[in-house]
């Protein structure tokens, strides 16, 4: 691994040891691959395994050395596979030790994974050259999936907190990483994020390539482009972010809107476009780069650069038209072997939402959608990660595949590591909540075994089956923080004498005292109050006894 620049080399810290209250376990698969889960051990004696995207950090038995970076577990899975690619595999009827691997994560069969695949409706991004990461798949008959950005920007930048961030963003829950910088020692930074991730990483090239040209977008070209592209092939991004949809002709579609493009990316090509008066070198060369990406099975994730970036430019033209050549280049790549997701918006009121779907899964062939939010509303800066996760969890109903999170710091600054963890979990409830609506098999286990804990006042239980122990765990400490509160039949919301799930316990025990069940607990105690009415003369209103 490369020295840090600033001579001091201080190594990153980074976030080691169990989430609270669980363990990694190994589930080992018919061919040997282990597959990780975070197990949680219950005071009932029972356990409850979930996905575990946390990879190496979380197990004690691995030493950490951000220096060597993490063990390279693929490595040995990649011999003679070079020049093919999970969807070349999957569509010669090949399952591979990566489908098998997520198989087994998603609880489904390898086949299954195969299959859709093959269909171009999931992606498994992998590229050949970061062994570290362990395989995952996006598509919308899996579970659904959460990206969290990160990276510096030429205000704030430090390699050190960007590699922290991505071991606390995967800790939490996050399915892929981001890594968008583009300040300072952009290559460096994504080398220490690459060696050290265990979850795919993607990145926007045309950032670098931009940098590279003195953030003069007239100055970018086709060569430094495509020579960005291969550095970070090498380097081992698992996938890109390329604006290839944004046309010469669609620019002038944007010009009446209300926030204009509000994509890097997006505004990055429409400036070299307009600079040149030419079409844009990543639409004209697109199938050359598809050579290079289907070389490292790297996954193209198309951009939407011209997306609303506020709720009176949602679904307008621009934003459609861009997304009919994204079809088209879907099918150009998929021809290619090259596995796709397609880019999402961005700004979308709640009944602009379903339509987006719709339309993204008739252009491009069920392609895996994968959308910034969408914010349902623009009124609540410092907020953006809840209007963002509501967007969120309707279109991941809907049936998109994998969610980019958005923080409490959108429109307002570069996140830190407390709002890059605000937006990871925002992100997964959101992700639940749409599996759940989905009807995804295993999504409502875990909801039942919350809601038992609960009402059997398991509190221990309840704070470790939930996204964020150590906050559940110390927003119930603030108020009773004693130990025997932990068993304790309320809390402080309704106090011992209005607790309704104790009073509910207790019409159960006096139904089994009596030997009736509920219901016929309800009607003897119907009965028993419906004497008292008569005996004190049936009013319904009893006077008032004055103080
Ligand atoms: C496309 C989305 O990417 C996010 N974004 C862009 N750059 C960064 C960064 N360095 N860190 C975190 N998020 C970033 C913004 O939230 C934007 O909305
Ligand atoms: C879902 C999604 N959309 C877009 C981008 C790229 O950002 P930009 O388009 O601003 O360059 C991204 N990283 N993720
Ligand atoms: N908030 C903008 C959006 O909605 C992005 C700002 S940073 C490029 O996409
Ligand atoms: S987030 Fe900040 S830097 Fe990015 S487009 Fe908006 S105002 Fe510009
Ligand atoms: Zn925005």
């Amino acid at each position: 691994m490369t020295t840090l620049e600033n001579g001091k080399n201080v190594a990153p810290t980074v976030t080691t040891g169990p989430i609270t209250g669980s363990r990694k376990v190994y589930h080992h698969t018919e061919n040997g691959l282990r597959v990780p889960v975070r197990r949680i051990d219950l005071s009932n004696g029972g356990h409850f395994d979930v996905y575990d995207t946390s990879g190496p950090y979380t197990d004690p038995d691995v030493t950490i050395d951000v220096h060597n970076g993490l063990f390279r577990t693929r490595s040995g899975w990649l011999d003679g596979r070079e020049h093919n690619t999970q969807l070349g595999f999957a569509k010669a009827g090949v399952v591979t030790r990566e489908m098998e691997f997520v198989a087994a994560r998603e609880r489904v069969s390898a086949e299954f994974v195969r299959a859709e695949v093959a269909a171009g409706r999931a992606v498994i991004p992998v590229n050949r050259k970061h062994p570290e990461s362990e395989p995952m798949i996006i598509g919308k008959n899996f579970l659904v999936k959460v990206n969290a950005n990160m990276g510096n920007s030429a205000v704030w930048s430090s390699v050190e907190e960007e590699v922290d961030k991505m071991v606390w963003a995967t800790r939490w829950g996050a399915d892929t990483i981001m890594d968008l910088s583009t300040g300072k020692r952009i290559h460096e930074t994504r080398e220490w994020i690459l060696r050290n991730s265990p979850v795919p990483v993607g990145t926007v090239p045309i950032y670098q390539a931009l940098e590279k040209v003195d953030g003069d977008p007239a100055k970018l070209s086709w060569e430094v482009y495509r020579d960005t592209v291969i550095e970070q092939c090498e380097q081992g991004v698992d996938y890109m972010t390329v604006h290839a949809g944004v046309l010469l002709r669609y620019v002038p579609l944007t010009a009446n809107r209300v926030t204009g493009i509000v994509s890097r990316g997006g505004s990055i090509m429409a400036a070299w476009c307009l600079a040149h008066h030419r079409e844009s070198f990543l639409y004209t060369h697109f199938e050359e780069l598809c050579e290079i990406l289907r070389a490292y099975d790297v996954t193209f994730s198309l951009g939407d650069g011209l997306r609303p970036g506020s709720i009176a430019d949602a679904n307008d033209r621009a934003q459609f038209a861009e997304l009919e050549t994204l079809g088209e280049l879907t099918h150009i790549a998929r021809a290619h072997d090259v596995q796709v997701m397609i880019e999402g918006p961005g700004h979308v009121p709640m009944h602009k939402i379903k339509e987006n779907v719709e339309l993204e899964e008739r252009l491009c062939g069920e392609a895996p959608f994968y959308t910034l939010g969408p914010l349902t509303t623009d009124i609540a800066p410092a907020y953006d990660h809840i209007t963002s996760a509501i967007g969120a969890a309707q279109i991941g109903w809907y049936g998109t595949a994998m969610l980019c999170y958005v923080t409490p710091k959108e429109h307002l600054g570069l996140p830190d590591r407390d709002d890059v963890k605000a937006g990871v979990i925002a992100y997964k409830i959101a992700a639940h909540a749409a599996d759940l609506a989905k009807g995804h098999p295993y999504a409502q286990e875990w909801d039942d075994e919350l809601s038992k804990a609960r009402f059997e006042f398991r509190w221990t239980d309840q704070f470790n089956l939930s996204l964020d122990p150590d906050t559940a765990r110390a927003y119930h400490d603030e108020t009773l923080p004693a130990e025997p509160a932990k068993t304790a039949h309320f809390c402080s919301m309704c106090g011992p004498k209005f607790c309704s799930m104790r009073i509910t316990q207790d019409v159960r025990k006096y139904a089994e005292e009596h030997g009736l069940s509920t219901l016929d607990a309800i009607e003897a105690g119907m009965q028993e109050k419906s004497a008292e009415f008569t005996e004190s003369g049936k009013q319904v209103y009893l006077p008032v006894v004055q103080p």
